[in-house]
């Protein structure tokens, strides 16, 4: 049994590790959720404050500033989130000699190619978010901690915002959306992650003997593009009796967004398999569990607003 403290409480991470359905794992552990506007990122003391406080065995480092498109328009707050903050955290856990597992992700990659990427890849952001997140992955290195990094990519579950709730969303407003087919990645249910974090957890002491202090992929099996993704989940949707419509793909230069994606995302996972044994489920039972939980959470809110 471990205490963990898990920081953020409404990201989609957290609240797959905080269902029990989802993820019975948990059980067992003593878990610990730090959230605003007692653990603020931004604050370094609240930061200290909170761990001094709760004492983990190990932090599981999931709140970020996930926003890619605001992140241009305020680098400063997303670098202060995702890069300034793990160094605090590495601090405070390198006093009390915890350990931290911290999230980072396929945008630290260029998008060049398309191999999927390993972890001794070059990295090469090409927008905010991604600068800030790689300075937090160098941030944590450098403050001793016991730690590894995991990156994984395009998240999805039937918590807070995320491509599949967005494209489940527009299918009921509209008869066809517009996805971008020249971004390529591997979609990744959280609750998979969160698992993930949970094997790491209880594998950490065989993880140390073979070079602790790594950086691992985990993403989902499936490779595929934005609008692939997209025709998957309206398919997923109509099979359950959700919303579907059509799906016209288009090229990232005709959607209009601040912020610059990489085209290949792909990610390699297999260092990770080998490590521990673990891989997420393939591609179809993970979307077939988010779809399904989101569309019970779509219509039940569609009933309560029928009540209004
Ligand atoms: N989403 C994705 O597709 C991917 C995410 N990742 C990484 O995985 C991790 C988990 O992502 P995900 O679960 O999707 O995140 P979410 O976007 O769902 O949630 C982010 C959480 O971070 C919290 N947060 C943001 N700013 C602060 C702050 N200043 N102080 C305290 N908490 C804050 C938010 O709190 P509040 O509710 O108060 O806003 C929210 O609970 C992140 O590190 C992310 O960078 C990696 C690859 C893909
Ligand atoms: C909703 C939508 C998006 N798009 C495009 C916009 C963009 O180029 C691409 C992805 O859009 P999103 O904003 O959903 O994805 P984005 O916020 O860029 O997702 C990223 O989030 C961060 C946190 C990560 O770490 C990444 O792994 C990745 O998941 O799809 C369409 O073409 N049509 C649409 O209807
Ligand atoms: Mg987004």
């Amino acid at each position: 049994m471990a205490r963990i403290l898990v920081t953020g409480r409404d990201g989609q991470v957290a609240r797959s590790l905080a269902s029990p359905l989802l993820v019975p794992e948990l059980h067992g552990h003593q878990v610990m959720f730090a959230a605003r506007p007692e653990f603020d990122l931004a604050d370094a003391r609240s930061i200290e404050r909170t761990i001094d406080r709760t004492q983990p065995d190990i932090i599981f480092s999931a709140a970020a500033y996930t926003d890619v498109e605001r992140a241009e328009d305020e680098p400063e707050l997303a670098m202060a989130i995702n890069a300034r903050a793990p160094g605090v955290i590495g601090h405070c856990a390198y006093r009390m000699g915890a350990r931290v597992i911290h999230l980072s992700t396929d945008y630290v990659f260029s998008g060049e190619g398309t191999r999927p990427w390993r972890e001794e890849d070059p990295v090469g952001p090409v927008n905010a978010y991604g600068e800030s997140k790689l300075a937090g992955e160098q941030s944590l290195a450098a403050s001793g901690a016991d730690h590894c990094i995991l990156r994984t990519s395009w998240l999805h579950s039937p918590f807070g915002k995320n491509f599949v709730k967005t494209i489940l969303g527009l299918a009921t407003e509209r008869g066809e959306v517009s996805v971008v087919d020249d971004q390529f990645g591997n979609p990744t249910s959280a609750v998979d992650v969160a698992r993930a974090l949970l094997t790491i957890t209880r594998q950490w002491d065989m993880a140390a003997r073979r070079g602790s202090n790594r950086t691992y992929h985990l993403a989902g099996q499936t490779a595929l593009s934005r609008a692939e993704f997209a025709v998957a989940i309206l398919r997923q949707s109509r099979q359950l009796g959700g919303p579907t419509c059509a799906v016209n793909p288009i090229c990232s230069i005709a959607y209009p967004s601040r912020a610059r994606r990489p085209g290949n995302s792909r990610m390699d996972s297999s260092l990770f398999l080998d490590s521990f044994g673990y891989s997420p489920r393939d591609f179809g039972a993970a979307l077939a569990e988010t779809v399904a939980a989101s569309l019970g959470l779509v219509s039940r809110q569609d009933q309560s607003r029928r009540h209004d």
